[in-house]
Protein backbone atom coordinates (compact mmCIF):
# COMPACT_ATOMS: atom_id res chain seq x y z
CA UNK A 1 0.00 0.00 0.00
CA UNK A 2 1.14 3.77 -1.16
CA UNK A 3 0.51 5.99 1.95
CA UNK A 4 0.65 9.65 0.85
CA UNK A 5 0.23 11.93 3.81
CA UNK A 6 -1.40 15.34 2.70
CA UNK A 7 -0.29 18.09 5.43
CA UNK A 8 -2.87 20.95 5.33
CA UNK A 9 -6.10 19.51 4.04
CA UNK A 10 -7.69 22.60 2.48
CA UNK A 11 -8.64 23.44 -1.29
CA UNK A 12 -5.49 22.23 -2.97
CA UNK A 13 -4.82 20.00 -0.04
CA UNK A 14 -7.98 18.18 -0.08
CA UNK A 15 -8.36 18.27 -4.04
CA UNK A 16 -5.00 16.34 -4.50
CA UNK A 17 -6.48 14.25 -1.72
CA UNK A 18 -9.48 13.55 -3.60
CA UNK A 19 -7.63 12.94 -6.75
CA UNK A 20 -5.76 9.76 -4.73
CA UNK A 21 -8.25 8.43 -2.72
CA UNK A 22 -9.80 5.19 -3.35
CA UNK A 23 -7.17 4.37 -5.99
CA UNK A 24 -6.05 0.75 -6.00
CA UNK A 25 -3.01 0.68 -3.85
CA UNK A 26 -3.41 4.09 -2.47
CA UNK A 27 -4.22 5.43 1.05
CA UNK A 28 -3.98 9.17 1.82
CA UNK A 29 -3.58 10.37 5.18
CA UNK A 30 -4.83 13.85 6.29
CA UNK A 31 -2.98 15.81 8.99
CA UNK A 32 -4.20 19.19 10.56
CA UNK A 33 -2.99 20.38 14.43
CA UNK A 34 -6.88 21.04 14.82
CA UNK A 35 -8.88 18.49 15.77
CA UNK A 36 -11.72 19.93 14.80
CA UNK A 37 -10.29 19.64 11.22
CA UNK A 38 -9.36 16.13 11.47
CA UNK A 39 -13.67 15.34 12.07
CA UNK A 40 -14.17 17.59 9.06
CA UNK A 41 -11.87 15.88 6.54
CA UNK A 42 -13.37 12.41 7.75
CA UNK A 43 -17.06 13.57 7.76
CA UNK A 44 -16.52 14.59 3.86
CA UNK A 45 -14.41 11.66 3.45
CA UNK A 46 -11.50 13.57 1.78
CA UNK A 47 -9.10 11.29 3.00
CA UNK A 48 -8.92 7.34 4.32
CA UNK A 49 -7.50 8.59 8.34
CA UNK A 50 -6.58 11.62 9.67
CA UNK A 51 -4.35 12.55 12.63
CA UNK A 52 -3.11 15.26 14.61
CA UNK A 53 0.12 13.95 15.33
CA UNK A 54 2.66 14.74 12.74
CA UNK A 55 4.83 12.04 13.14
CA UNK A 56 2.18 9.62 12.82
CA UNK A 57 0.96 10.76 9.29
CA UNK A 58 4.75 11.17 8.17
CA UNK A 59 6.82 8.52 9.49
CA UNK A 60 5.14 5.63 7.14
CA UNK A 61 4.63 7.71 4.20
CA UNK A 62 5.53 7.19 0.71
CA UNK A 63 4.50 10.79 -0.47
CA UNK A 64 4.29 13.60 1.90
CA UNK A 65 2.28 16.61 0.19
CA UNK A 66 2.98 20.09 2.16
CA UNK A 67 -0.21 21.82 1.52
CA UNK A 68 0.03 24.68 4.11
CA UNK A 69 0.30 28.76 3.32
CA UNK A 70 3.65 29.24 1.99
CA UNK A 71 5.05 31.23 5.20
CA UNK A 72 4.59 27.28 7.11
CA UNK A 73 6.30 25.24 4.37
CA UNK A 74 10.01 26.24 6.20
CA UNK A 75 8.69 25.27 9.88
CA UNK A 76 7.68 21.94 8.33
CA UNK A 77 10.32 21.35 6.37
CA UNK A 78 12.28 21.80 9.57
CA UNK A 79 10.27 19.13 11.66
CA UNK A 80 10.44 16.41 8.90
CA UNK A 81 14.20 16.62 8.58
CA UNK A 82 14.40 15.58 12.63
CA UNK A 83 12.44 12.70 11.50
CA UNK A 84 13.42 8.91 10.54
CA UNK A 85 11.20 9.14 7.56
CA UNK A 86 10.85 5.94 5.15
CA UNK A 87 13.81 5.41 3.23
CA UNK A 88 12.85 6.65 -0.75
CA UNK A 89 9.89 8.87 0.69
CA UNK A 90 9.28 11.77 -1.48
CA UNK A 91 8.30 15.27 -0.19
CA UNK A 92 6.52 17.67 -2.07
CA UNK A 93 4.51 21.10 -1.45
CA UNK A 94 2.23 22.81 -3.50
CA UNK A 95 3.28 26.55 -2.58
CA UNK A 96 2.65 29.52 -5.39
CA UNK A 97 5.85 30.57 -4.93
CA UNK A 98 9.20 28.11 -5.52
CA UNK A 99 12.49 29.77 -4.83
CA UNK A 100 12.78 29.77 -1.11
CA UNK A 101 10.90 26.50 -0.33
CA UNK A 102 13.78 24.96 -2.95
CA UNK A 103 16.80 26.51 -1.54
CA UNK A 104 15.72 26.18 2.35
CA UNK A 105 15.23 22.05 1.50
CA UNK A 106 18.43 21.84 -0.54
CA UNK A 107 19.96 23.75 2.74
CA UNK A 108 18.41 20.33 5.53
CA UNK A 109 19.43 16.80 4.79
CA UNK A 110 16.61 14.38 5.11
CA UNK A 111 17.10 10.78 6.13
CA UNK A 112 16.75 8.68 2.82
CA UNK A 113 13.75 11.31 1.63
CA UNK A 114 13.77 13.90 -1.44
CA UNK A 115 12.35 17.05 -1.63
CA UNK A 116 10.62 17.42 -4.94
CA UNK A 117 8.70 21.47 -5.34
CA UNK A 118 5.74 21.68 -7.08
CA UNK A 119 3.16 23.86 -7.89
CA UNK A 120 -0.11 23.32 -9.55
CA UNK A 121 -1.31 26.49 -11.81
CA UNK A 122 -4.74 25.40 -10.67
CA UNK A 123 -7.28 26.95 -7.84
CA UNK A 124 -10.22 28.95 -6.71
CA UNK A 125 -10.84 31.92 -5.21
CA UNK A 126 -12.48 29.75 -2.66
CA UNK A 127 -10.66 27.68 0.50
CA UNK A 128 -11.07 25.39 2.83
CA UNK A 129 -11.52 21.37 2.06
CA UNK A 130 -15.19 22.52 1.67
CA UNK A 131 -14.00 24.15 -1.93
CA UNK A 132 -12.06 20.51 -2.82
CA UNK A 133 -12.73 19.01 -6.10
CA UNK A 134 -11.43 15.97 -7.36
CA UNK A 135 -11.39 17.31 -11.26
CA UNK A 136 -9.78 20.74 -9.73
CA UNK A 137 -5.91 20.19 -11.55
CA UNK A 138 -7.65 18.15 -13.96
CA UNK A 139 -5.49 19.56 -17.81
CA UNK A 140 -4.14 22.43 -15.71
CA UNK A 141 -0.29 22.69 -15.09
CA UNK A 142 1.41 21.16 -12.80
CA UNK A 143 5.13 22.80 -12.17
CA UNK A 144 7.78 20.49 -10.13
CA UNK A 145 10.81 22.07 -9.48
CA UNK A 146 13.44 19.21 -9.07
CA UNK A 147 16.61 20.11 -7.94
CA UNK A 148 19.75 18.93 -10.14
CA UNK A 149 20.50 16.45 -7.36
CA UNK A 150 17.00 15.02 -7.42
CA UNK A 151 17.36 11.13 -8.50
CA UNK A 152 15.67 10.73 -11.72
CA UNK A 153 13.90 7.88 -10.18
CA UNK A 154 12.64 9.79 -7.57
CA UNK A 155 11.09 12.33 -9.91
CA UNK A 156 9.55 9.61 -12.26
CA UNK A 157 7.36 8.35 -8.77
CA UNK A 158 6.08 11.62 -8.01
CA UNK A 159 5.45 12.51 -11.74
CA UNK A 160 3.69 8.64 -12.10
CA UNK A 161 1.60 9.60 -8.64
CA UNK A 162 0.54 12.92 -10.38
CA UNK A 163 -1.08 11.31 -13.54
CA UNK A 164 -4.09 10.68 -11.06
CA UNK A 165 -4.64 14.46 -11.22
CA UNK A 166 -4.70 14.19 -14.47
CA UNK A 167 -2.77 17.75 -14.64
CA UNK A 168 0.61 18.06 -17.34
CA UNK A 169 3.62 18.18 -15.52
CA UNK A 170 6.62 20.75 -16.58
CA UNK A 171 9.73 21.02 -15.14
CA UNK A 172 10.99 24.76 -13.87
CA UNK A 173 13.59 26.26 -12.48
CA UNK A 174 12.46 27.99 -8.64
CA UNK A 175 13.55 31.60 -9.60
CA UNK A 176 12.33 31.52 -12.83
CA UNK A 177 8.82 29.83 -11.68
CA UNK A 178 8.63 32.83 -9.27
CA UNK A 179 9.31 35.41 -11.43
CA UNK A 180 7.21 34.05 -14.64
CA UNK A 181 4.03 33.12 -11.65
CA UNK A 182 4.93 37.08 -10.14
CA UNK A 183 3.63 38.51 -13.64
CA UNK A 184 1.18 35.73 -14.41
CA UNK A 185 -0.85 35.09 -11.18
CA UNK A 186 0.35 37.26 -8.04
CA UNK A 187 0.45 40.93 -10.04
CA UNK A 188 -3.25 40.20 -11.22
CA UNK A 189 -4.44 39.15 -7.90
CA UNK A 190 -2.83 42.91 -6.36
CA UNK A 191 -4.87 44.50 -9.35
CA UNK A 192 -8.15 42.96 -8.91
CA UNK A 193 -7.98 43.62 -4.82
CA UNK A 194 -6.65 47.36 -5.14
CA UNK A 195 -9.40 47.94 -7.96
CA UNK A 196 -12.01 46.04 -5.58
CA UNK A 197 -10.96 48.95 -3.02
CA UNK A 198 -11.01 51.64 -4.82
CA UNK A 199 -14.80 50.83 -6.66
CA UNK A 200 -15.23 50.42 -2.70
CA UNK A 201 -14.42 53.69 -1.45
CA UNK A 202 -17.01 55.48 -4.20
CA UNK A 203 -19.76 53.67 -3.00
CA UNK A 204 -19.32 54.52 0.17
CA UNK A 205 -20.72 57.82 -0.60
CA UNK A 206 -23.49 56.14 -3.60
CA UNK A 207 -24.27 52.37 -3.13
CA UNK A 208 -25.05 52.53 -6.98
CA UNK A 209 -21.30 51.76 -8.02
CA UNK A 210 -21.87 48.21 -6.69
CA UNK A 211 -25.45 47.98 -7.97
CA UNK A 212 -24.43 48.59 -11.45
CA UNK A 213 -20.90 46.62 -11.11
CA UNK A 214 -21.35 44.24 -14.05
CA UNK A 215 -19.69 41.47 -15.93
CA UNK A 216 -16.85 43.76 -16.56
CA UNK A 217 -15.97 44.29 -12.97
CA UNK A 218 -17.13 40.94 -12.07
CA UNK A 219 -14.29 39.46 -14.33
CA UNK A 220 -11.38 41.20 -13.74
CA UNK A 221 -12.22 40.58 -9.75
CA UNK A 222 -13.64 37.30 -9.00
CA UNK A 223 -10.02 36.46 -7.50
CA UNK A 224 -9.74 39.61 -4.91
CA UNK A 225 -12.36 37.15 -3.13
CA UNK A 226 -9.33 35.13 -2.64
CA UNK A 227 -7.88 34.03 1.13
CA UNK A 228 -5.68 36.67 2.60
CA UNK A 229 -3.76 34.80 4.64
CA UNK A 230 -2.92 32.63 1.67
CA UNK A 231 -1.71 35.96 0.02
CA UNK A 232 -0.20 37.59 2.08
CA UNK A 233 2.45 34.48 2.35
CA UNK A 234 2.71 34.48 -1.10
CA UNK A 235 2.92 38.31 -1.94
CA UNK A 236 5.81 38.49 1.06
CA UNK A 237 7.47 35.99 0.25
CA UNK A 238 7.95 36.98 -3.84
CA UNK A 239 8.46 40.72 -2.48
CA UNK A 240 11.66 41.37 -4.70
CA UNK A 241 9.66 40.10 -8.06
CA UNK A 242 6.48 41.54 -6.83
CA UNK A 243 8.08 44.79 -6.37
CA UNK A 244 10.00 45.04 -9.39
CA UNK A 245 6.29 43.99 -11.03
CA UNK A 246 4.31 47.08 -9.19
CA UNK A 247 6.97 49.46 -10.86
CA UNK A 248 6.41 48.06 -13.92
CA UNK A 249 2.47 48.46 -13.29
CA UNK A 250 3.10 51.92 -12.56
CA UNK A 251 4.83 52.30 -15.89
CA UNK A 252 1.80 51.07 -17.72
CA UNK A 253 -0.92 52.81 -15.85
CA UNK A 254 1.23 55.83 -16.85
CA UNK A 255 1.34 55.54 -20.60
CA UNK A 256 -2.55 54.93 -20.33
CA UNK A 257 -2.56 58.32 -18.20
CA UNK A 258 -0.65 60.18 -20.74
CA UNK A 259 -3.05 58.22 -24.08
CA UNK A 260 -5.74 60.05 -22.27
CA UNK A 261 -4.40 62.93 -21.70
CA UNK A 262 -3.06 63.52 -25.14
CA UNK A 263 -6.74 62.42 -26.55
CA UNK A 264 -4.73 60.29 -28.41
CA UNK A 265 -7.01 57.44 -30.01
CA UNK A 266 -5.32 55.56 -32.63
CA UNK A 267 -2.34 55.23 -29.14
CA UNK A 268 -5.71 53.67 -27.20
CA UNK A 269 -6.72 51.37 -30.00
CA UNK A 270 -3.11 50.01 -30.47
CA UNK A 271 -3.21 49.16 -26.82
CA UNK A 272 -6.67 47.50 -26.54
CA UNK A 273 -5.43 45.66 -30.29
CA UNK A 274 -2.29 44.13 -29.03
CA UNK A 275 -3.84 43.52 -25.56
CA UNK A 276 -6.36 41.51 -27.24
CA UNK A 277 -4.06 39.63 -29.72
CA UNK A 278 -2.22 38.29 -26.72
CA UNK A 279 -5.08 37.11 -24.62
CA UNK A 280 -7.22 35.52 -27.61
CA UNK A 281 -4.06 33.55 -28.10
CA UNK A 282 -4.13 32.29 -24.96
CA UNK A 283 -5.04 28.22 -24.52
CA UNK A 284 -8.64 28.73 -23.87
CA UNK A 285 -9.52 24.83 -23.99
CA UNK A 286 -7.10 24.24 -21.06
CA UNK A 287 -9.64 23.51 -17.72
CA UNK A 288 -8.44 23.95 -14.20
CA UNK A 289 -6.62 27.39 -14.10
CA UNK A 290 -9.41 30.03 -14.59
CA UNK A 291 -11.95 27.73 -16.85
CA UNK A 292 -12.98 24.88 -14.98
CA UNK A 293 -14.90 23.14 -17.85
CA UNK A 294 -15.09 23.40 -22.59
CA UNK A 295 -17.07 26.76 -22.86
CA UNK A 296 -18.30 28.65 -25.39
CA UNK A 297 -20.21 31.78 -25.82
CA UNK A 298 -23.59 32.16 -27.99
CA UNK A 299 -24.67 35.73 -29.01
CA UNK A 300 -28.64 35.39 -28.36
CA UNK A 301 -31.23 37.59 -29.45
CA UNK A 302 -33.59 39.11 -26.44
CA UNK A 303 -36.45 36.98 -26.86
CA UNK A 304 -38.42 34.71 -24.66
CA UNK A 305 -37.89 31.06 -25.05
CA UNK A 306 -34.46 31.37 -26.52
CA UNK A 307 -32.85 29.47 -23.81
CA UNK A 308 -35.04 26.82 -24.37
CA UNK A 309 -34.67 26.38 -27.93
CA UNK A 310 -30.56 25.77 -27.31
CA UNK A 311 -30.99 23.55 -24.53
CA UNK A 312 -33.55 21.26 -26.32
CA UNK A 313 -31.61 21.74 -30.00
CA UNK A 314 -28.13 20.54 -27.54
CA UNK A 315 -30.32 17.60 -25.79
CA UNK A 316 -31.97 16.34 -28.67
CA UNK A 317 -28.24 15.99 -30.17
CA UNK A 318 -26.92 14.05 -27.03
CA UNK A 319 -24.76 16.86 -26.33
CA UNK A 320 -24.20 17.21 -22.16
CA UNK A 321 -24.35 20.35 -21.13
CA UNK A 322 -23.17 21.18 -17.55
CA UNK A 323 -23.91 24.67 -17.26
CA UNK A 324 -25.68 27.69 -18.85
CA UNK A 325 -25.34 31.20 -17.79
CA UNK A 326 -26.46 34.52 -19.13
CA UNK A 327 -24.01 36.87 -18.89
CA UNK A 328 -25.38 39.67 -20.41
CA UNK A 329 -28.86 40.63 -20.94
CA UNK A 330 -30.21 43.93 -21.85
CA UNK A 331 -33.61 44.95 -23.58
CA UNK A 332 -33.57 44.99 -26.87
CA UNK A 333 -29.88 44.21 -27.26
CA UNK A 334 -28.38 40.61 -27.81
CA UNK A 335 -27.54 38.75 -24.76
CA UNK A 336 -24.68 35.95 -24.37
CA UNK A 337 -24.93 32.90 -23.04
CA UNK A 338 -21.97 30.85 -21.48
CA UNK A 339 -22.60 26.84 -22.21
CA UNK A 340 -19.90 24.98 -20.30
CA UNK A 341 -19.18 21.29 -20.95
CA UNK A 342 -17.13 18.62 -19.20
CA UNK A 343 -16.21 16.72 -22.36
CA UNK A 344 -14.27 18.36 -25.15
CA UNK A 345 -16.71 16.34 -27.40
CA UNK A 346 -19.70 17.97 -26.67
CA UNK A 347 -18.71 20.89 -26.70
CA UNK A 348 -17.24 20.66 -30.18
CA UNK A 349 -20.59 19.21 -31.09
CA UNK A 350 -22.64 22.04 -29.86
CA UNK A 351 -19.94 24.16 -31.70
CA UNK A 352 -21.10 22.69 -35.02
CA UNK A 353 -25.04 22.93 -34.17
CA UNK A 354 -25.52 26.34 -32.67
CA UNK A 355 -23.32 28.12 -35.54
CA UNK A 356 -25.93 27.36 -37.95
CA UNK A 357 -28.37 29.69 -36.00
CA UNK A 358 -26.05 32.43 -33.46
CA UNK A 359 -23.13 33.69 -33.58
CA UNK A 360 -20.54 31.33 -31.51
CA UNK A 361 -17.36 32.19 -30.34
CA UNK A 362 -14.73 30.01 -28.60
N1 LIG B 1 -5.70 28.85 -3.74
C1 LIG B 1 -5.11 28.62 -4.89
O1 LIG B 1 -5.67 28.97 -5.93
C2 LIG B 1 -3.78 27.92 -4.91
C3 LIG B 1 -3.36 27.34 -6.11
C4 LIG B 1 -2.15 26.64 -6.13
C5 LIG B 1 -1.37 26.57 -4.97
N2 LIG B 1 -1.81 27.16 -3.84
C6 LIG B 1 -0.97 27.01 -2.63
O2 LIG B 1 -1.51 25.92 -1.90
C7 LIG B 1 -1.29 26.09 -0.51
C8 LIG B 1 -2.62 25.92 0.22
O3 LIG B 1 -3.53 26.88 -0.26
P1 LIG B 1 -5.11 26.60 -0.28
O4 LIG B 1 -5.67 27.52 -1.31
O5 LIG B 1 -5.38 25.17 -0.33
O6 LIG B 1 -5.50 27.20 1.13
P2 LIG B 1 -6.58 26.65 2.18
O7 LIG B 1 -6.76 27.77 3.16
O8 LIG B 1 -7.76 26.13 1.49
O9 LIG B 1 -5.82 25.46 2.88
C9 LIG B 1 -4.71 25.69 3.74
C10 LIG B 1 -4.58 24.50 4.67
O10 LIG B 1 -3.48 24.78 5.56
C11 LIG B 1 -3.92 24.71 6.92
N3 LIG B 1 -3.24 25.77 7.66
C12 LIG B 1 -3.50 27.09 7.61
N4 LIG B 1 -2.68 27.74 8.45
C13 LIG B 1 -1.90 26.81 9.02
C14 LIG B 1 -0.88 26.87 9.98
N5 LIG B 1 -0.50 28.03 10.52
N6 LIG B 1 -0.29 25.71 10.35
C15 LIG B 1 -0.67 24.53 9.83
N7 LIG B 1 -1.66 24.40 8.92
C16 LIG B 1 -2.25 25.54 8.52
C17 LIG B 1 -5.42 24.95 6.87
O11 LIG B 1 -6.05 24.32 7.98
C18 LIG B 1 -5.81 24.28 5.55
O12 LIG B 1 -6.00 22.91 5.72
C19 LIG B 1 -0.65 27.45 -0.35
O13 LIG B 1 0.73 27.30 -0.16
C20 LIG B 1 -0.93 28.15 -1.66
O14 LIG B 1 0.06 29.09 -1.98
C21 LIG B 1 -3.00 27.81 -3.77
O1 LIG C 1 -8.23 30.70 -10.40
C1 LIG C 1 -7.93 31.20 -9.32
O2 LIG C 1 -8.76 31.61 -8.53
C2 LIG C 1 -6.54 31.31 -8.92
O3 LIG C 1 -6.24 32.23 -8.21
C3 LIG C 1 -5.57 30.30 -9.34
C4 LIG C 1 -4.13 30.72 -9.32
C5 LIG C 1 -3.90 31.78 -10.39
O4 LIG C 1 -3.54 32.91 -10.08
O5 LIG C 1 -4.11 31.46 -11.57
C6 LIG C 1 -3.78 31.25 -7.97
C7 LIG C 1 -2.73 30.87 -7.28
C8 LIG C 1 -1.93 29.77 -7.66
O6 LIG C 1 -0.80 29.59 -7.01
C9 LIG C 1 -2.22 29.19 -8.93
C10 LIG C 1 -3.31 29.53 -9.63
Amino acid sequence: MTRIAIFGVGLIGGSLALSFKGKPGLQVVGHSNNPGSIEKYLKREVVDYATTSLEEAALDADFIFLCVPVGKLEEYLHRLAKLPLKPGCIITDVGSTKASVASCAAALQFSGAHFIGGHPMAGKEKSGVEAASSRLFENAFYVLTPDPSTPEAAYDRLAELLQHTRAHLVKVDPVLHDEIVGAISHLPHIIAVALVNQIARYNESNELYQILAAGGFRDITRIASSDPIIWRDILLNNKGVVLQLLKDWNKEIAGFIRLIEQEDGPGIEREFQRAGAFRNGLPERRKGVIHSFYEIYVDVPDHPGVIGQITTQLGSHRVNLSNIQIIESREDVPGVLRLSFREEADMDKALELLKKDYAVHV
